[in-house]
């Protein structure tokens, strides 16, 4: 409890900083899966299923909505792991787009921006990274 301005506060004893906000958020592991296509601007415009990608990044787009409508259609929903294992320009492909367990910050941070924006369970729209557009899951 902080006598100076009488409330409770938060004390790390490994790194002895101390905080306002509960530890909690900031440091858990965020997990998601992730289908990403890449363009002609990617800062590395090759992927295993493509060595020279020249898409533009408007083509990009498109290719990255016309997977949303796949993922959230009514009739027959498909699964992210299997559009991701044939689609995405990520090595993370192979594991069905999994990019498993992660800390803030290992991710570029309009990535992680909309990791946190999602609630568990939830797809993402769009997303744009310096590695191209994604569709983002959130598992954790
Ligand atoms: N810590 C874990 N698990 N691995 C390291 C991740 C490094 C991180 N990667 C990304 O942010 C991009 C965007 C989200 C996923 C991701 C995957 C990229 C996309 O492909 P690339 O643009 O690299 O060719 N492939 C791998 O890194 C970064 N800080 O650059």
């Amino acid at each position: 409890m902080s006598q100076k301005y009488n409330r409770e506060y938060y004390f790390n004893t490994v790194t002895r900083e101390s905080r306002w906000e509960p530890p909690a958020a900031r440091d858990q592991k965020l997990g998601a899966k992730h289908i990403l296509v890449k363009h002609e601007g990617s800062r590395r415009p090759s992927s295993w299923r493509e060595e020279h990608i020249s898409r533009t990044e408007e083509e990009a787009v498109a290719k990255i909505n016309s997977i949303l409508q796949r993922l959230i259609s009514k009739d027959n929903p498909e699964r992210l792991e299997d559009i991701a294992a044939v689609e995405s320009d990520c090595s993370s492909a192979k594991r069905g787009g999994d990019l498993g367990l992660f800390e803030p910050g290992a991710m570029q941070k309009p990535f992680e921006d909309a990791v946190l924006g999602l609630k568990v369970g939830k797809l993402s729209g769009p997303v744009k990274t310096e590695s191209g557009v994604h569709i983002i899951l959130r598992t954790r």
